[in-house]
Parts: structure tokens; C-alpha cells; sequence
């Protein structure tokens, strides 16, 4: 059964199917404290938050068995993304379920700033009737500067060119070819800045976007400017916009978001010229529904082992690449677990080479899956999701290339380990109906099934040897299933790849490396 702690209000329709599934125990605890969460996460398989539950590194050291966090909406801020991801936890967001309704909640602030609608409202409510202090402008015409032009940014501009707005965009994977479907002018960040008479910013926050309006950005503005923030808190810079507001030069603001939430007593409010909304974009029936229902959907995809597609830490596989992939993964990870096995010494570079059909596909996906089972040979807890983590952490060199050339195989799938005592590799292939072969060990073609106890013996080719091998085998009641032998040349080095039927002793081990024609001896456990 596994647990599903939901701490932030989420919609009821939207998490029906969590409540339904019988393989679910759903626990909703909104307003915990720190220790309560602490405590509460400890037994979690998977976490679902909005943007209230800040996800600390703290927090999710404390959840032993957590897989999965899940935000109901799009950004992930409030997640310490690097911290689950070296816990192996995978993270998703439901990026499509609220754009409606943010863009929608953006284009009513923008004609709210505009026309100063809160304004007009609080004056008529105090009994007041002021019809010169709340003359607006008209949206007809104007600049729109869109800065972020993704999902958000992307309906709130056909929305503006609906308005007849002039609508220019800065986002740095804008194509010129996308602008002109969308009906907007791209433009680089320092003209969107100079030439809107409205900005509005629809990015993340991250390192980048922090303060990616601040006074030198203010200064570069129309006079008269008004700004929008229903992205993030912090994408503006909150001191810089008072300041700019006080001295004339921006008109007004309309804020959703702020820097700390909740604001408080915040001096933006101080200013007349500032509208706000407690962090609403979201707030429909619809997007929450919409956020809740896709959240929870990946979630039970990811607790019950089946493909998905909105991971933040993890490339996106389309489902049907995952279906394609999945017969390569039990090969991939025992190449992987094979390799470290079989070298000797500590791990400086991995090198992952797939060829023939496989050299079609996208194979990033494998190549986690073969890293996760080098390393986990070191390592406890690694999964796909930590595994190039931990990897690019320790200095390890990993490269994945690519090759039509499959040595009359439909593919191959090649695991090179360099350590600092040498190098090996291992080929292995799926084969018709037959399951995963090692089909090549070093320069040594073998045909091994890559399962259970094996033996894998350096030696030379000297006549007696595989019979005393099988001797001293036999003397410590250790029976072999099979054998494979691989030479160069006659009398040259060679391999035994044995398998037998229980785990070997480190007795029986210095006893093979003790006979005079064998100069390594590996068990490989998989
Ligand atoms: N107020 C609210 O309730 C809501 C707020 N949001 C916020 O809105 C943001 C945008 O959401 P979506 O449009 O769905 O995300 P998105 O990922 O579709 O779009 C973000 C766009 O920003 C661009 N971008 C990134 N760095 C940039 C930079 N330095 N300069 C210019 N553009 C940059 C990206 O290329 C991308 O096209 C989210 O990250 C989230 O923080 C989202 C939903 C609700
Ligand atoms: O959960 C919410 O209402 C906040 C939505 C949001 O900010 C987001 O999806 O990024």
C-alpha cells in the first residue's frame, strides 16, 4: 500500500482517483508544523504540495522511502530540486492545468491597471465619487513587453492581440517563426524593456530571472510604465519597484506574487498605484481540478512503475519511447552492475556506446538505467534519478555515443569502464525470444545469460586448466551450470565466464587465483 501525503489544499474531484485506487492510502494534512511534516513525510512513497509546503533539503533528508513529489501547478521553487534529486526522489509539476486560468487572472489585472478598477472600487465603497482621480489609458495600441513567452505568456499574448496590442516578446528559446504564428514581435530583453508600455513577466524564478527587473532595468523604461508580476515573487525587484513607482517613472504595478508570502504589511501596499492579488492566477475550479487530476495521475504512474511524462529532474520520455525502451532496461542495468563488477580498481570514466537499431532512438533513458547499476555497486540508494548526479559528484566522466556499426547483431549495447588500475568492456544484446546476452567480454566474443552467480576467470590457455577450475569447484561443493571459455590464440589469455549455482566464498577465490595458468579471478553477483 502506498502512502500519499497531500499537504496543501487540494482540489477533491481533482484527487479522486488517488482516493479510489486500492493500492493508496491517502493522508491530507494541511498547516503542519516543521516537526509535524518532518514526522509525516517519514513514511510517505509519495508527497503532493501546491506552493505553500516549502520542500526543504532538511525535509526531504527525513523522507526515508519518499519516490515521488508532486506540485499541483507549474513552478517548483518551493522544491529543493537538487536535494531530491540526490535522493534518487523523482519531482513532477503539472505544467498545462493552470495556464488558462493564470493568463486569464494576468489579462484581468492588466485591464484592472489600466483602468483602476481596485481603485475605483475602494474609493466608491468609502463613499466617495471621484471620477477624475481614476482617468485610465486604453490597452488599444499600447506595447505589451512579454518577457518569458512560454505557455503563460504565450495565451496572455493572444489575449493582448485580441485588444489590439502591439505585443513584443523576449524569451531566449523564442524562434522567429513561433513569434510570428503567435502574432508577436521577438525582441531582444534590453528593447522589450525600452519600447512596452506594459511589461509583464511570465518566466521562473531561478538564478537567471532573479531580479531580472531591477533599477537598471526601471531606468531603461518609458516614462509611465506599468508592470506586471503574476509569475513569481523575486523575478522583480521589490525595493527598485517602489522606488520607481515614488519617482514617477512606472505608473503602476499589479502584483499577484511576492518576494515572501504572505506579504504582510508589505510598503508596495503603501502606494496607490499598486494593485494586488493574494497569489491567485491559479484559483479557478478549473485549473485546480485540472493541476490535482494530472498530479495525481503521475503520481500513480511513478508508485506503480509505469511510463510518465512531466518529471522536472528527469529528460521527458514520450510514453511511447518508453515502451520501446523498456525490453533494453533489465540488459542495461546488469551491463551496468557486470562492468563494475568485472574492473578492478576506482572508477574514473564510463563510456556507453549504443549501436545498430538502438542508435536510432533517444537512449539517455538506458544510459541512467546502466549508470544506476554501475554505481550502485558503491553506492546505496541510487536510482535512474540520482545516478548522473552522484556520478558528475564524484568526478566520474560519463559519455553516451553511438554507432550503426552492431557486428551482425540488430544492436548492442557497450559498457567501457576506465578505472585507475586499467580498462574493460562489456557488449551485451536483447536477442530474438531468447532474453539479454553478454555477447562480448574485453576482445572476447561469449554468449552469457547476464543472471544469478558467475565466475569470470582470467587464465591462459594451457591444457589441465579448466579441469582443475573445475576441480577446486567441486571440492568446495560449489556445482557449475554452465561454462563459456574465450581465447585470442592458442596459448594465449583467455576467459572462463562460468555460472554456478550458489554465491562463492573468498576461500574458494584464493584458491582458483592460487593455480599457476590464472592471473584474476571475479565472482559478479546479479
Ligand atoms: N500566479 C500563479 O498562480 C501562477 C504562476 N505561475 C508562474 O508562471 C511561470 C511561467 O509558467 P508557464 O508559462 O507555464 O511556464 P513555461 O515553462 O511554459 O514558460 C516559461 C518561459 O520562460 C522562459 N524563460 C526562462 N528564462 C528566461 C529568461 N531569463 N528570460 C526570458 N524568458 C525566460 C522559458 O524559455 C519559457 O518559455 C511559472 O514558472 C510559475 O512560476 C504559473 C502558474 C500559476
Ligand atoms: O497552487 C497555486 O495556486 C499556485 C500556482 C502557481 O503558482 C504555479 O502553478 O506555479
Amino acid at each position: 500500500m502506498f502512502r500519499v501525503l497531500i499537504t496543501d489544499p487540494l482540489s477533491k474531484l481533482g484527487i479522486e482517483q488517488l482516493l479510489d485506487a486500492t493500492d493508496v492510502k491517502v493522508v491530507q494534512k494541511t498547516d503542519l508544523s516543521k516537526e509535524e511534516l518532518l514526522t509525516e513525510i517519514a513514511d510517505a512513497d509519495a508527497l503532493i504540495v501546491r506552493s505553500q509546503t516549502q520542500v526543504t533539503a532538511e525535509l526531504i533528508q527525513h523522507a526515508k522511502k519518499l519516490k515521488v513529489i508532486g506540485r499541483a501547478g507549474v513552478g517548483v521553487d518551493n522544491i529543493d530540486i537538487p536535494a531530491a534529486t540526490a535522493q534518487g526522489i523523482i519531482v513532477v509539476n503539472a505544467p498545462d492545468g493552470n495556464t488558462i486560468s493564470t493568463a486569464e487572472h494576468t489579462f484581468a489585472m492588466l485591464i484592472s491597471l489600466a483602468r483602476n478598477i481596485p481603485q475605483g472600487y475602494r474609493s466608491i465603497v468609502r463613499g466617495e465619487w471621484n471620477r477624475k482621480a481614476y482617468v485610465g489609458v486604453e490597452l488599444n495600441n499600447k506595447t505589451l513587453g512579454i518577457l518569458g513567452l512560454g505557455r503563460i505568456g504565450t495565451e496572455l499574448a493572444k489575449r493582448a492581440r485580441a485588444f489590439h496590442m502591439n505585443v513584443m516578446a523576449f524569451d531566449p528559446y523564442l524562434t522567429e517563426d513561433r513569434a510570428k504564428k503567435i502574432g508577436v514581435q521577438k525582441a531582444s530583453l534590453d528593447h522589450v524593456i525600452a519600447a512596452s508600455d506594459f511589461i509583464t513577466v511570465h518566466t521562473p524564478l531561478t538564478k537567471e530571472t532573479r531580479h531580472l527587473i531591477d533599477a537598471k532595468a526601471f531606468s531603461q523604461m518609458k516614462n509611465g510604465v506599468r508592470i506586471l508580476n503574476c509569475a513569481r515573487g523575486g523575478i522583480i525587484d521589490e525595493n527598485a519597484l517602489f522606488d520607481a513607482i515614488q519617482s514617477g517613472k512606472v505608473a503602476g504595478a499589479a502584483l499577484d506574487v511576492f518576494e515572501t508570502e504572505p506579504p504582510g504589511e508589505h510598503p508596495l501596499f503603501t502606494l496607490p498605484q499598486v494593485i494586488a492579488t493574494p497569489h491567485l492566477g491559479a484559483s479557478t475550479r478549473e485549473a485546480q481540478e485540472n493541476v490535482a487530476i494530472d498530479v495525481s495521475q503521475e503520481i500513480l504512474h511513478i508508485l506503480r512503475d509505469e511510463p510518465f511524462k512531466n518529471a522536472v529532474n528527469l529528460p521527458s520520455i514520450p510514453a511511447e519511447l518508453q515502451e520501446k525502451l523498456r525490453p533494453y532496461q533489465i540488459l542495461a542495468e546488469r551491463l551496468g552492475s557486470f562492468s563494475i563488477q568485472s574492473a578492478e580498481g576506482a572508477l574514473e570514466e564510463i563510456t556507453i556506446t549504443f549501436s545498430g537499431e538502438l542508435a536510432e532512438m533517444d537512449t539517455a533513458p538506458l544510459s541512467r538505467i546502466i549508470l544506476k547499476g554501475t554505481l550502485s555497486h558503491y553506492l546505496s540508494d541510487v536510482n535512474y534519478v540520482s545516478a548522473p548526479y552522484l556520478a558528475k559528484e564524484r568526478g566520474i566522466k560519463v559519455t553516451e555515443q553511438k554507432t550503426s556499426q552492431s557486428h551482425g547483431f540488430t544492436h548492442l549495447i557497450h559498457v567501457g569502464i576506465r578505472t585507475d588500475q586499467g580498462e574493460f568492456i562489456v557488449s551485451g544484446t536483447l536477442l530474438n525470444g531468447l532474453g539479454t546476452r553478454i555477447v562480448k567480454i574485453d576482445q572476447y566474443p561469449v554468449d552469457v545469460q547476464p543472471e544469478g552467480h558467475l565466475l569470470l576467470i582470467h587464465h591462459y590457455d594451457r591444457p589441465g586448466a579448466i579441469g582443475r577450475v573445475g576441480t577446486i569447484l567441486g571440492d568446495h561443493g560449489v556445482n557449475i551450470a554452465t561454462m563459456q571459455v574465450g581465447r585470442k590464440n592458442i596459448g594465449g589469455r583467455a576467459i572462463m565466464m562460468l555460472h554456478v549455482d550458489k554465491q562463492v566464498s573468498e576461500t574458494l577465490l584464493e584458491s582458483l587465483e592460487a593455480l599457476d595458468e590464472i592471473h584474476r579471478v571475479t565472482a559478479i553477483d546479479l
